[in-house]
């Protein structure tokens, strides 16, 4: 792990964790409300902002890492997984480097700045090809015909985002503002809540009560950072994802397309999503 990254800890399974029982106890103070001694009653903060992550939640993206990653080890005859993509994503470049190279045991021949200078010839190539996920034009487009104010704040740099968005600029620039991993405001990358709480106080009008914030992410470190923020998050995982990982989002959905705004106080689609 990283020794000096105060939240790197959270990713084990959310459950044996202290401090993950605390996020858990947490959101249901705020969410929740007992009726009686038998019924749990749903209680949501009302939703007035919207945050969105990019990489893996509105970009099909993370598949480019996945491949580049495991080209890379390939070459020290080991393989990527599962077990390792979760400890990466979300995160800033060099943070997810550094736990790459030290949790495939490669460190000792690669370091994270040479992992990265590696990876980033095959990124460029693969990055302009970048897909809308499904569902992420519909709800980005609703939401600002309907006047939700929503911006992005993905751990990318500015390199990289400009690479990704290259094919949806029109859509990008529906966001009302963009906090990107290299954003001098963002100390630590995900799961610490340093990206969440700049997006947050750069609203119009300056800073939004993290409770009315509705996060969208598809990291396991991206929903921690919005839940240290004190934000509702609403998680798109990978299928492939350790279901453990769910946990501490407050709505875990297959795809951005089985989003019902009216759950959260927010204006209903006008079409049926097919
Ligand atoms: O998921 P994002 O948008 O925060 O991006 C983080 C990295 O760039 C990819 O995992
Ligand atoms: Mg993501």
């Amino acid at each position: 792990m990283l020794g000096t990254c105060t939240y790197s800890l959270h990713f084990a399974p959310l459950r044996s964790r202290s401090h993950s029982s605390f996020l858990i106890k947490s959101s249901f103070r705020n969410h929740t409300a007992m009726a009686n001694s038998s019924a749990v009653v749903t209680v949501r903060k009302p939703i007035t902002h919207v945050i969105f992550d990019m990489d893996g939640l509105l970009l099909d993206t993370e598949n480019f890492y996945t491949q580049v990653q495991e080209i890379v080890l390939a070459r020290y005859n080991k393989t990527f997984d599962w077990n390792l993509k979760p400890k990466m994503m979300g995160k800033k470049a060099i943070e997810a480097a550094r736990v790459f190279v030290h949790e495939t045991g490669i460190s000792d021949s690669l370091t994270a700045e040479q992992f990265l200078l590696e990876r980033e010839d095959m990124l460029r190539d693969l990055f302009p090809t970048s897909d809308l996920m499904p569902g992420a034009s519909r709800l980005i487009r609703h939401l600002h015909a309907k006047g939700v104010p929503f911006g992005l704040a993905t751990g990318s740099h500015r390199q990289h985002f400009e690479l990704k968005t290259q094919r949806h600029g029109e859509i990008f620039s529906l966001m009302h503002h963009v906090v990107l991993g290299d954003d001098p405001e963002v100390k630590q990358g995900k799961p610490s809540p340093d990206i969440f709480l700049a997006a947050a106080n750069r609203f119009e009008g300056g800073r939004v009560d993290p409770s009315n914030i509705l996060v969208f992410e598809d990291a396991p470190s991206g929903v921690l950072a919005a839940k240290n923020a004190g934000m509702s998050v609403v998680m798109v995982p990978d299928p492939r994802l350790d279901k453990s990982f769910h946990d501490a989002a407050d709505q875990v959905l297959k795809s951005l397309l089985d989003f019902n705004p009216t759950e959260w106080g927010l204006p209903q689609f006008e079409d049926n999503g097919s």
